[in-house]
């Protein structure tokens, strides 16, 4: 599995290289856009062991090395002489960054760092690629300056010979053990021992350990996490990309599947003709069109902001973290959860290998975990949300993408219901604002009852991730209302198509409505009857969107190939390939198989003997 995926891999890896040269000689966007598309990853379905190398080690090079860092290390990194990965995270620790073990020590007689992981837990412990492929990686490390803790660090560190790929002397490196999926991708451990590397081996855009062993430190901390905040906008695009070629392949399945005459005395109808079997599927076609345009708006901003970082200019980097954080956290758990709604919209063919829902699944589903745990990164949000909230009482404006909080705030009630889009998009933002409102209350009380600030985010955990998960739902919402009836590009659609994506909104707004409904209720007075409308709706839109289902899910381009999946084929040939691929499992090999005479006949034989005994 593991040299399948590599052989795969570089084989991606040179096809991406050569569109990069083509389409942009010596820049270096195009080639991680590229690499998150979701031909490669669907390609390689037991995982990309390079993909770490390519989303994590190569820009950490470029944005937090120096030029010089870059030219010595960042060059040959994205020309892939050398291959790497981020090692961060710990035996013992992932989730809270301050509290790793690894430890890089100054030494100012050498100019060396002494690298070491002093104990079991401290071992890195997950990092893509580690474990066989890589030779070289970004070591996180807290810095010691005279037994002195400065904060995190991220150092270059060779840990295979570049000729034999041997692993070097101080160096303990392996593979971490079979996964739920992703089991091409050797996730491995590493353990140093007394290793030194170069002073010039920290990064230090922008903070440096001068030879004499003065520390610089960085103008902003934070920008230390900006290697994740990246993967974070790449996850939101591959998990809407997944849960798209989940719907694809279900959509696809209920138009041949026939079950159950809707009248009787009817033929049997396509399964999609059933009601929920519609509410199945529907609904998660339009949450991967939703979620594509929201995370391909992400990208812009996070090109946009980089350029700046780069720049020393980190004015944008709060706006876009909590984004990064809130569509990486709302597109994994929606994937995740919604593949494996369509795979059980497949029936009992759903669990089959051949039916590809399960390995979607299992690419889909640690995305909820990497690049930073879901509820962690919900209640990141969570204190930013607190922050701006304080902002919203001192009367100060927001950043863009939470100006619609200020305005929610200066309602003193909501107004008249009427059921518009604008107006479910406002309810939605409506309970969010009230949701941060009674989370900032929360927070603020237990403060004032001197409880410290960390411990007031851990006892209204509930209402920040409450606020947080709304904030997301609000803004996603947002983000496709404006792009369905307020973009400059309407007037260049058809009539036709901008109705289906007309539909599309109805549904994601009711859609979200209802599953937020116990949260609106808690700020808005609505009545039996409106909520009643919005089922009629609900139920009107489905039959709308019905005979469109097909066409959207093509639209969304995916070959055979990618999908490989029975039930999910361009030309529905749907039972033919799923006998196919049974007739090519290994125990359909012999007519007999060899555990016949082995172990099945003499276990039936010896409960005969034993029955006959028993008779005498
Ligand atoms: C080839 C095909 C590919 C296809 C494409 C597919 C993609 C998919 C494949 C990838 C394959 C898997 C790759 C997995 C790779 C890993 O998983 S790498 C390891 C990732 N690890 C994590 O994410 C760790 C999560 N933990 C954390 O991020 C931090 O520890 C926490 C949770 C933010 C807390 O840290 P802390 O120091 O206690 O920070 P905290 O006091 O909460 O915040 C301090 C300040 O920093 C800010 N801040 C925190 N984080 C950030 C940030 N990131 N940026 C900016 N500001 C921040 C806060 O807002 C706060 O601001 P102020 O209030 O001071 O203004
Ligand atoms: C497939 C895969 C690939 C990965 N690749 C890499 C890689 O390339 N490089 C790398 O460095 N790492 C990698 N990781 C590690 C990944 O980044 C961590 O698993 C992730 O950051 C979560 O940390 P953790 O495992 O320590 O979970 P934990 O933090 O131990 O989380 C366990 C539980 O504790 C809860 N919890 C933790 N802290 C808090 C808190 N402050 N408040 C409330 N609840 C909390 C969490 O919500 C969760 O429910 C990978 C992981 C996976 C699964």
């Amino acid at each position: 599995m593991a040299s399948m995926s590599v052989k795969h891999a570089i084989a991606a890896a040179k096809k991406l290289r050569s569109l990069q040269e083509r389409f942009n000689p010596g820049g270096s966007d195009i080639y991680p856009a590229l690499m998150g598309d979701e031909a490669i990853t669907a390609l390689i379905p037991s995982g990309n062991p390079l993909s770490v190398h390519i989303l994590m080690f190569t820009r950490a090079l470029r944005e937090q090395g120096t030029d010089e860092q870059y030219e010595k290390f960042g060059r040959r990194a994205d020309n892939n002489e050398i291959i790497g990965t981020f090692a961060q995270t710990e035996l013992g620790h992932g989730t809270y960054l301050r509290g790793l073990e690894a430890r890089a020590d100054y030494d100012r007689g050498t100019e060396e760092f002494v690298l070491n992981t002093p104990k079991l837990s401290s071992y890195k412990w997950w990092p893509g690629g580690l474990g066989q492929t890589c030779n070289y990686c970004i070591f996180v490390a807290q810095l010691y300056i005279d037994n002195e803790a400065k904060g995190m660090a991220m150092f270059v560190v060779q840990i295979r010979d570049e000729e034999t790929h041997m692993p070097l002397p101080g160096v303990h490196v392996g593979e971490i053990g079979k996964k739920m999926g992703l089991n091409g991708v050797n996730n491995g451990f590493l353990g140093l021992k007394d290793y030194r590397v170069p002073r010039l081996n920290m990064l230090m855009r922008h903070q440096q350990v001068l030879p004499d062993g003065r520390f610089v430190k960085s103008p902003v901390s934070q920008v230390s996490y900006f290697p994740m905040v990246f993967v974070r906008c790449m996850v939101a695009r591959q998990n809407s990309n997944y849960l798209a070629q989940a719907a694809t392949i279900a959509t696809r399945y209920s138009v041949i599947r026939r079950q159950s005459p809707i009248e009787e005395g009817q033929p049997e109808p396509k399964i999609l003709e059933h009601l929920t079997q519609q509410m199945k599927v529907i609904p998660e076609i339009v949450t991967a069109v939703v979620y594509r345009l929201a995370a391909a708006n992400l990208q812009n901003m996070y090109n946009e902001t980089a350029e700046a970082v780069y720049r020393k200019d980190f004015s944008r980097l709060p706006e876009l973290h909590a984004l990064a954080c809130i569509l990486k956290v709302a597109t994994s758990y929606d994937s995740t959860y919604g593949i494996e709604r369509l795979r059980q919209a497949c029936g009992g063919h759903g669990y089959l290998t051949a039916g590809n829902l399960g390995n979607i699944f299992a690419m889909a589903a640690p995305a909820c975990t990497y690049e930073g745990e879901n509820s962690v990164l919900y209640l990141q949000v969570g204190k930013i949300l607190m922050k701006n909230w304080s902002q919203v009482l001192a009367g100060r404006e927001l950043m863009p993408s939470m100006a619609y909080i200020s305005e929610c705030s200066k309602m003193t009630s909501f107004p008249q219901w009427t059921g518009s889009w604008e107006c479910l998009l406002k309810a939605i933002q409506y309970a969010c604002v009230g949701s941060i409102r009674l989370a900032f209350q929360s927070y603020n009380a237990r403060v004032q009852s001197a409880q410290s600030q960390t411990a007031a985010v851990n006892y209204s955990g509930l209402e920040l991730t409450k606020a947080a998960e709304l904030h997301g739902r609000s803004y996603v919402a947002g983000n496709f209302y404006q792009q369905i009836v307020n973009s400059p590009n309407k007037h260049q659609r058809s009539p036709q198509f901008q109705k289906v994506l007309e539909n599309m909104l109805e549904l994601h707004l009711i859609q979200i409505f209802f599953r937020h409904l116990g949260d609106i209720l808690r700020f808005i007075r609505i009545t039996e009857d409106e909520i009643s409308a919005l089922q009629r709706r609900l139920e009107e839109v489905l039959k709308e969107l019905r005979p469109d289902a097909v066409a959207i899910t093509d639209a969304f381009d995916f070959n055979d190939k990618i999908l490989s999946s029975a039930l999910g084929c361009y030309d529905g040939n749907v039972y033919e390939r799923l006998f196919e691929a049974a007739l090519k499992h290994p125990l359909n090999r012999k007519s007999v198989p060899d555990f016949f005479e082995a172990h099945l006949k003499p276990f039936m034989k010896e409960n005969a003997d034993n029955a006959k005994k028993s008779k005498l």
